[in-house]
């Protein structure tokens, strides 16, 4: 495919995610429907695509609207193109652009720069102070990709040479002893030795970084309470610590025995009933806002609501509110949202110690892409 008929899918993907459609399967449906596309042209449709949704308020400026065309008119005015190379009609291209489309556009204004909804841009503000300007920046930018080594299985050196002999570069990371960031060839990953024999898994460096902080060694029984996919469990299982997952949607922890087996973990998943017992650390890996993986999920940020927002406030202080039984006396209860929102982090924790005052801080950690790459945040209460 051309340049042109590249931006032309993603003109008809964007119109549709526009529509209501979600961005990540809308992409999905067109690539199964173009069996012309090479994985080339893919990854480049997608990469036009989510860089849009990134810059969606700043590109609508440029461009004079918020339909697909003027979305991708405002792209390339945003990178500097020529439109007309793109919109020139010829083949697969868009049609050319009228007199009108041509004169439409301006500079994005303060706020449409920040690509930031109003009303999230203004809470940010007050939570985030000096740092909102250059996080509501790095946001929209592309995210790293992220690796975790997983120790039970090989040193970081050893993984990043497993990797480099499938033509995958990746670099250690001193924040973190398990994260390897990948400078080339991510879309070889998944089908490469080092993922199949379980030596990476993918994951953000802000979440390891966050499980890295638990101690959770060999004979630690750690509950995951929110296991879904199975991340986290996975991260803590490498370190030794003996893991049980549950989750209040048993379905979502479909992957994890699949990937506890590729990584060489034993993992007890509680699908029947809830888990019991007193463990040394119990995980509240809570459902979020996700306001700190809006560059992974772009098209997120621009559909959350306050009411949204409210929801999973009251979701994420009752899963804290079950929690508290699981816990053994002098254990751990570790709270983590992907959220940059001080509502789901310091003021939620804050409200859990007020109606449970024989928990206390130990320490906490909130990371933005200033300091490490997702936002995130953990908090380590002793019982
Ligand atoms: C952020 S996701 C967890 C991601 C996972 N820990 C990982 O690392 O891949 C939050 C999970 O909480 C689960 N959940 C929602 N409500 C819950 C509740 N009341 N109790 C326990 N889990 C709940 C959801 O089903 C979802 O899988």
């Amino acid at each position: 495919m051309t340049p042109a008929a590249r931006a032309a899918a993603a003109i008809e993907i964007l119109d549709d995610i526009r529509a209501g459609q979600p961005a990540e399967a809308r992409l999905i449906r067109w690539a199964r429907a173009s069996r012309y596309a090479g994985s080339g042209d893919r990854a480049a449709v997608r990469d036009l695509v989510f860089d849009t949704l990134r810059r969606l308020r700043s590109r609508a400026a440029l461009g004079g609207g918020e339909d697909g065309r003027s979305l991708i008119l405002g792209a390339c005015r945003d990178e500097g193109a020529d439109p007309a190379l793109i919109f020139s009609g010829e083949g697969h291209a868009p049609p050319p652009l009228t007199p009108a489309e041509q004169a439409a556009g301006r500079p994005p204004t303060a706020a449409e720069a920040t690509d930031l909804p109003d009303w999230i841009a203004d809470r940010l503000q007050t939570d985030l102070g000096a740092e909102f300007l250059p996080v509501a920046a790095a946001m929209r930018e592309r995210a790293p990709v992220w690796l975790r080594v997983n120790q039970a299985r090989a040193s970081r050196e050893d993984a990043r040479a497993g990797l480099a002999r499938d033509g995958i570069d990746a670099e250690p990371d001193p924040r973190c002893d398990t994260a390897l960031r990948v400078t080339a060839g991510a879309r070889r990953l998944q089908g490469s030795g080092a993922f199949r024999d379980g030596l990476i898994e993918l994951q953000d460096l802000s979440p390891q970084i966050a499980c890295a902080s638990i101690a959770a060694g060999p004979g630690t029984r750690v509950l995951d309470y929110c296991a879904g996919g199975g991340g986290k469990a996975l991260a803590l299982a490498a370190r030794g610590a003996t893991v049980t997952a549950w989750d209040a949607a048993p379905a979502r922890m479909a992957d994890l025995p699949v990937r506890a087996a590729r990584a060489g973990a034993d993992i007890e998943l509680v699908r029947n009933g809830r888990p019991r017992g007193d463990f040394d650390v119990v995980l509240t890996d809570v459902p979020c806002s996700g306001s700190g993986t809006w560059r992974r999920t772009p098209d997120a940020k621009w559909r959350l609501t306050a009411d949204d927002l409210q929801a999973v406030l009251a979701v994420q202080a009752q899963i804290l509110d079950e929690a508290v039984t699981l816990v053994r006396p002098g254990g751990t209860l570790v709270y983590m949202t992907c959220s940059l929102f001080r509502a789901e982090n310091d003021a939620q924790i804050a409200s859990f110690l007020d109606r449970h005052p024989r928990f206390s801080r130990h320490s906490a950690r909130t990371l933005t892409p200033l300091d490490a790459s997702d936002g995130f945040f953990a908090e380590y209460l002793i019982c």
